[in-house]
């Protein structure tokens, strides 16, 4: 879809930041074009926030904390409860919207507005069960503890879901009772302000609060004195910077960041339910842009060549790259110019390094997709642990094979990196999958299944994938210190 087709109702009103339950026009005055990657053309405009903005608005965060803490844990589930219903009412547009300006399919966007609500939801019920303990004593004393919400909450998000990050990542902190300043991704802003323009005013001013903006903004609000917490989801360099900033004002963090993630085949996998789930699990319909993509996938030698051949043969036709905003699209565009360099890049990595390319490696040929950053489904096969492909995370289409025989050297290799975020392991023999569940460095894992989610289950990473956990009961608790109270009776 064309900037000029985009149907009435679909881009956002505002033009602005929204904090303090109204819309400030940036102090600096500063605004971007944001893009629509599948044909590199401008859609419109969206604010830069700076550091002054940040202040702003965490401000008016700060202000409306201490009645937002005081609101009893029923009421402020109430509140979330009411965003969701809108996300869900809004579901379709939304999708729309982010497909145009981060090229996904529209399809696939089509289920994050409703993750987001059940988020909100889920965490509206939980608000009730943030409790403390009692702790034994001797007489005369009465010992307990409370757990208090923190302040003001500092959440950035990736650009890969960029409505549906920001969304649910207001419901933890919302529901302990924490006021929130969200940052939507630099690539693609404008979910975030039709966020704002749906559910900004269902909460009192200050309590929920949106800015576009970039590293410079993200920066600010990690170095803002009022923030008690700063997360992010992104990448591991912008962890580390995030993490010294954090570190300078000993903040507490909580990251979600990058994936080099492995899907280990024993040689009794079911082999159909295998191929799907190898080409699942990649997250080509995101063009791999996926944290938990399994861009590592280890065939045991028997079923080597029998499986990477199906994979090869179905993949093609499976994702081929379209048009994002057709509703029959399953694989859409990268979102910019440097992403689809460094996917490029990457493939000479994994040529000079002596991997065998056997699927894509290239930008299709199709004339309606040739201003967009789009980029074939790639596998490359023969891989070995020391190159470059199988180490560093693309973010990108692009999947490694590699064969193994012995359990020992397998596990050595899909350990062998920096991160721990997800793992798969295919096979039907219950001892197999448990013992490698055991052995494998990562915080979630998926047996005979890939790339899903789970509510309720939490979601993280070891190593350099991250610090803390999402999408459950602990998310909660990450916004929340514990005080302990000693009453001593007289
Ligand atoms: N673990 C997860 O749940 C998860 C989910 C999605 C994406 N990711 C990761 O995100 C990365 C891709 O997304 P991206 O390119 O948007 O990541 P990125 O790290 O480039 O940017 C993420 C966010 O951080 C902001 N930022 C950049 N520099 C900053 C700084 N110095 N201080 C504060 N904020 C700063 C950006 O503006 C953006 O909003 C991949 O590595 C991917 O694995 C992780
Ligand atoms: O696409 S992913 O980045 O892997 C991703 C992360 C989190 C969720 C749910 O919060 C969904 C997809």
């Amino acid at each position: 879809m064309r900037a000029h087709d985009i149907p009435a109702g679909i881009l956002p009103v505002q033009r602005g930041l929204y904090y303090g339950g109204a819309w400030h026009a940036p102090k600096a005055g500063v605004y971007l074009e944001t893009i629509n990657p599948s044909y590199n053309e401008a859609i419109t405009i969206a604010p830069v926030a700076d550091a002054a903005d940040v202040d702003a608005a965490v401000q008016a965060a700060h202000a409306a904390f201490p009645t937002w803490a005081a609101t009893p844990p029923v009421e402020r589930g109430r509140y979330l409860r009411r965003a969701a219903a809108v996300l869900r009412e809004h579901a379709g547009p939304l999708a729309l919207l982010d497909s145009l300006n981060n090229g996904n399919p529209v399809s696939a966007l089509a289920m994050d507005a409703g993750f987001a609500a059940d988020c909100l939801d889920y965490f509206a019920g939980l608000a009730t069960e943030i409790k403390g303990e009692t702790i034994p004593m001797g007489d005369g004393n009465f010992n307990y503890t409370l757990q208090e919400p923190l302040g003001v909450i500092a959440r950035i998000v990736a650009y890969n879901h960029p409505f549906m990050f920001a969304a649910a990542r207001l419901a933890a902190p919302l529901a302990a009772g924490n006021t929130v300043v969200v940052k939507s991704p630099d690539q693609a802003p404008l979910s975030i302000l039709r966020l704002a323009e749906l559910v900004g005013d269902i909460f009192p001013p200050g309590v929920a609060n949106f800015l576009c903006g970039g590293r410079e903004c993200g920066d600010a609000m990690g170095k803002h004195p009022l923030v008690r917490k700063i997360t992010l989801i992104g990448g591991v360099p912008t962890g580390k910077a995030v993490m010294k900033t954090a570190s300078d004002n000993l903040k507490p963090v909580l990251l979600e960041l990058g994936g080099k993630n492995a899907l280990i085949a024993y040689p009794d996998a079911d082999i159909d339910k295998l191929v799907n789930g190898i080409i699942g699990g990649m997250n080509f319909t995101w063009s791999g842009q996926s944290c938990g993509s399994t861009s590592r996938v280890f065939l045991h030698e028997s079923i080597y060549d029998h499986v990477l051949e199906k994979v090869v043969e179905l993949l093609p036709e499976r994702h081929k790259p379209g048009i994002p905003t057709d509703p029959k699209t399953t694989m859409g565009s990268l979102v910019s110019r440097a992403q689809l360099e460094k996917v490029q890049g990457y493939v000479a990595k994994g040529l000079e390094d002596g991997g065998r390319l056997v699927c894509g490696g290239v930008q299709p040929t199709d004339p309606a997709l040739k201003d967009g950053f789009f980029f074939e489904a790639t596998v490359f096969a023969d891989m070995q642990p020391h190159m470059r492909l199988a180490q560093e995370e693309v973010f990108g289409p692009i999947m490694s094979v590699f064969k193994w025989s012995n359990e020992d050297t397998l596990f050595e290799q899909v350990n062998g990196v920096d991160f721990g975020l997800t793992g798969s392991i295919w096979t039907q023999n219950l001892n197999t999958a448990h013992r490698a569940a055991k052995r494998i460095q990562t915080g979630y894992v998926w047996i005979n299944n890939s790339s899903q989610h789970f509510m309720g289950a939490p979601f993280g990473g070891v190593k350099q994938s991250g610090i803390g956990r999402e999408e459950c009961f602990a998310e909660l608790l990450e916004f929340t210190y514990t005080k302990n109270v000693n009453l001593k009776f007289s």
